[in-house]
């Protein structure tokens, strides 16, 4: 058994909560809100998992120091943009050596850090033991009705990876462990722009060959940035590259593909944000793969064209018409230019 704090309790922190309490650790989770606290204490989080009874051992404190001096093993699971300030958070408490993991998916923005880079910029290095990042194709409300699930715990200490998949693999959620952390973190934040530009094919009442279009391109320019950054081609093949694209681009639990079939259905971007309550990663994710592609010299033609959608007022009629209209290419352009 190990002692874990998990740090923020929307639909993933207590969908991996459930997953962690049912393990039998000695699990405490965290959220910013008491009275959020005090109903998950009571078993449900019906904000975030309206249907779940959550497990007797689940228990949630809003204290966050309590939560930091409780934990071995820390739990990262809010959005991107809260990471730094939770972060900075901890770091007021923190005064030992723990181990990190973080869940979530999403680059920053004009720094263009990955997650596991802003950890380790905002805590001392002599309090942290590694960090691992656990991600793949994982619904939280598929979790905790306890279907079927598999993910990818990364790290480059193997050792830190094995703990962390000993931590959360049970029966019905399957861990496999990689050394590839920016591959990992790459795939799993950048499909959330696709998802986002297959919600919008999808609302534009376009059908299943511009689905598996933008997939299947979409798959070849993540691969494209990651390699050029250091990644594992073969990491953009497994789980946490086309599994996550899969379910991200075709579940209607993804809050990327409901947030873009909104838009192609002609709702302004303020009004997606509003209607969806919960975060939409993928839109700020957008903007920090299109810095990324024009600092790595990459070319990234759907994040492009989304990017122009959702910050530069184009329409997506236009943005399909330009996408369509690019000059003429070689599937393999990217294999023949490593030849
Ligand atoms: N949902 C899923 O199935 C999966 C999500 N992820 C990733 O996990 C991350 C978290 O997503 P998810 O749980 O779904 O998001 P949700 O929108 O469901 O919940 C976000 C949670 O973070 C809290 N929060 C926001 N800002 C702060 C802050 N500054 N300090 C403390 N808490 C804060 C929110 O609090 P409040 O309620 O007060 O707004 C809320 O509890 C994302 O990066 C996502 O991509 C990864 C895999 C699966
Ligand atoms: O990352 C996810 C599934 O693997 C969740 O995707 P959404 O944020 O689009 O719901």
């Amino acid at each position: 058994m190990e002692k874990v704090s998990v740090f923020g309790a929307g639909s993933w922190g207590t969908a991996l909560s459930y997953v962690l309490a049912q393990n039998g650790h000695d699990l405490l989770l965290w959220t910013h809100r008491q009275e959020q606290a005090d109903e998950i204490n009571a078993h449900t989080n019906k904000r975030y998992l309206k249907d779940t009874r959550l497990p007797e051992s689940l228990k949630a404190t809003s204290d966050l120091a309590l939560a930091v001096n409780h934990g071995d093993i820390l739990v990262m699971a809010v959005p991107t943009k809260a990471i730094r300030e939770v972060c900075q958070d901890i770091k007021k408490v923190l005064d030992r050596k723990v181990l990190f993991v973080h869940v979530s998916k999403g680059i920053e923005p004009d720094s263009l850090k990955r997650i596991s880079e802003m950890i380790r910029e905002e805590i001392p290095e002599q309090w942290i033991e590694d960090v691992v990042v656990l991600s793949g194709p994982s619904h939280a409300e598929e979790v905790v009705q306890e279907h079927p699930t598999t993910v990818t715990a990364a790290c480059e200490n193997t050792a830190a990876a094995n703990r962390i998949q000993d931590l959360f693999m049970n029966h019905y959620f399957r861990v496999y462990t990689n050394t590839d952390v920016i591959g990992v973190e790459i795939g799993g934040a950048l499909k959330n722009i696709i998802a986002l530009a297959v919600g919008i094919t999808d609302g534009l009442g376009f059908g299943d060959n511009a689905k598996a279009a933008i997939m299947t391109r979409g798959l070849a320019e993540i691969a494209r940035l990651g390699v050029k950054m250091g990644a594992t081609p073969l990491t953009f093949s497994g789980l946490t590259g086309v599994g996550d694209l899969i379910v991200t681009c075709t579940s209607v639990h993804s809050r990327n593909w409901r947030a873009g079939n909104m838009l192609g259905k002609g709702k302004s971007l303020d009004e997606v944000l509003e209607e969806m309550g919960m975060v939409v990663e993928g839109i700020r994710t957008t903007k920090a793969a299109y810095q990324l592609s024009e600092a790595y010299d990459v070319p990234m033609p759907i994040t492009a064209a989304l990017y122009s959608v959702l910050f530069d007022d184009v329409s997506t009629d236009e943005a399909v018409g330009k996408l369509m209209g690019r000059m003429k290419k070689n599937e393999m352009e990217d294999l023949i230019n490593l030849l």
